[in-house]
């Protein structure tokens, strides 16, 4: 079985993404197409990477706006049948709700805090408190609202996990395998780590794709997850 990472392809070209989709895609379960590609080649992109490919795509849009917007812009990708659509839990309930309904076969993800924040960036955007307290608050709303997956760090995934229950997907980036390069990511954990704190689907970038060989990365990554026990086999 594939394990349970979705691959970041965020390459300035598309070339370079259909190249990584290739070769990553044997060995994990998901593409995750961001907004590096989106905004450049619009919905094409997302042919050309999914290609004839069993392979779950994850639109990963991070749509923030009010909820007629949001709702508008659910519809006009879902024909493109993701798994996984994000829309930004800060939004607010109304907005995340409107995503839901717009799009009714995809699931929403809603991104609680960014993993890219630590504490101190946190409050100098005026959210006072640990990081903790604002992914549980908006975890919350943002299931009440009907979204059916989260994206925390895996930091927090046990306590997600704990709050909304075993039938919500979590979702984590700011994952990075021992010794791998931290880069922008602030709350971060290994694989294995997130895996056992409760996570579904581990979102890792750079350090599949800036590998010299990615493809190979990726099957390594995947092998020690089965090898550990933490990844289904
Ligand atoms: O809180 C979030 C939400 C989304 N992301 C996205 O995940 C990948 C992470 O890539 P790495 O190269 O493994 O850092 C990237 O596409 C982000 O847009 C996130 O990092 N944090």
């Amino acid at each position: 079985m594939a394990a349970p990472i979705a691959v970041a392809l965020d390459a300035p070209d598309v070339e370079t993404a259909s190249r990584w989709a290739a070769a990553v895609a044997p060995h994990v379960s998901t593409l995750k197409v961001g907004l590096e590609l989106y905004l450049r080649y619009g919905p094409a992109v997302v042919e050309a990477v999914r290609g004839a490919r069993e392979t779950a795509l994850f639109l990963d849009l991070k749509l923030h706006d009010i909820p007629a917007t949001v709702a508008g812009a659910a519809r006009s990708v879902a024909g493109l049948a993701p798994a996984f659509l994000t829309v930004h839990a800060a939004g607010g309930a109304d907005m995340v709700r409107a995503a839901v309904e717009a799009a009714p076969e995809t699931r929403i993800a809603a991104v609680t805090v960014l993993t890219s924040l630590d504490e101190a960036a946190l409050g100098a955007v005026g959210m006072r408190g640990p990081a903790r307290d604002a992914v549980r608050r908006l975890a919350v709303l943002a299931v009440e609202a009907g979204a059916r997956a989260l994206v925390c760090s895996p930091q927090e995934a046990a306590m997600v996990r704990a709050e909304v229950g075993p039938d919500v997907t979590l979702i984590t980036p700011g994952v990075r395998p021992a010794g791998a390069a931290q880069g922008d990511q602030a709350r971060v954990a290994t694989p294995e780590a997130a895996l056992a704190a409760g996570a579904d689907l581990l979102v890792i970038g750079r350090p599949i794709t800036r590998a010299p060989d990615p493809g190979a990365a990726a099957a390594a990554l995947a092998a020690e997850l089965q090898k550990t026990g933490a990844s289904p086999s």
